[in-house]
């Protein structure tokens, strides 16, 4: 029999719901420049593509972009003030620890795969209690490069001992769905996380609404890896997963 197959997972809107506390610091700093703060729903639509350009794009929405020298010092700040706030357990997506029970205790190489900083994606992981079942975790700036960028996904993979085929990606956003692409390999969406727009329309091979839900999708791609895609069906998700 196949060894179970690696499953990379995004870490904010897929794993941890991270918007109140970037959104804290966020607004905490705008509000150390004079500056506005912006709406949670802003905020979410910043979310993705690692803590420079969440800065960047939130002192836009707020006023006027910050010049490039600027954001060489506001940067640490920022990274300083969203270190700082404790880990908060609530923040776990519903069904995340025992899904990732679930898939470990079936032998899949688990990795992670986001465009937060390594330290800080590691310590918020470890501070939940989530880092034991990552056997790769991959910042934005651990490489050159980041995602939608494949070689982050890849060095995941490198690190979990190789490139099988039947790898999946599960994120939220546009960016796991094209990192996962440009690797080639299979992309899962969850629908409750910042994929500005309708996660629906991130042409992934399946989109799920519930974390618990990803098992079933991982066995649907690995009997069915050419198929359209298929989603479960939202009247049967939750509700408490902000969605
Ligand atoms: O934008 C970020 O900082 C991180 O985003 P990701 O974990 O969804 O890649
Ligand atoms: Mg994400």
């Amino acid at each position: 029999m196949n060894r179970p197959a690696p499953v990379i997972f995004d870490l904010d809107g897929t794993l941890v719901d991270s918007a109140p506390h970037l959104g804290h610091a966020l607004n905490r700093l705008l509000g150390e420049w004079g500056r506005p703060a912006v709406s949670d729903a802003t905020l979410r639509s910043l979310i993705g593509d690692g803590p420079r350009l969440l800065v960047e794009r939130g002192f836009a929405a707020a006023g006027r972009p910050l010049a490039a020298e600027e954001v060489e010092s506001v940067l640490p700040r920022f990274l300083r003030l969203y270190a700082a706030l404790p880990a908060d357990p609530a923040s776990v997506y519903p069904g995340v620890p025992g899904t990732l029970a679930q898939l470990a205790a079936a032998g899949h190489p688990i990795g992670l795969c986001t465009n937060k900083p390594q330290a800080i994606a590691r310590n918020l992981l470890g501070e939940l209690g989530l880092l034991s079942f990552f056997g790769a975790v991959v910042g934005g700036d651990s490489l050159p490069w980041r995602k939608p960028a494949p070689e982050p996904l890849l060095a995941v993979l490198d690190a979990l001992n190789g490139r099988p085929a039947g790898a999946v990606m599960v994120g939220d956003g546009p960016n796991d769905v094209a990192a996962a692409r440009a690797a080639g390999i299979a992309c899962i969406v969850v629908s409750y996380g910042y994929a500005r727009g309708n996660p629906a329309d991130l042409a992934a091979d399946r989109l799920i609404h519930r974390f618990t839900d990803l098992p079933d999708a991982l066995e649907a791609i690995r009997r069915d890896p050419h198929h359209p895609i298929r989603h479960s069906h939202p009247a049967e998700a939750d509700n408490d997963l902000g969605c």
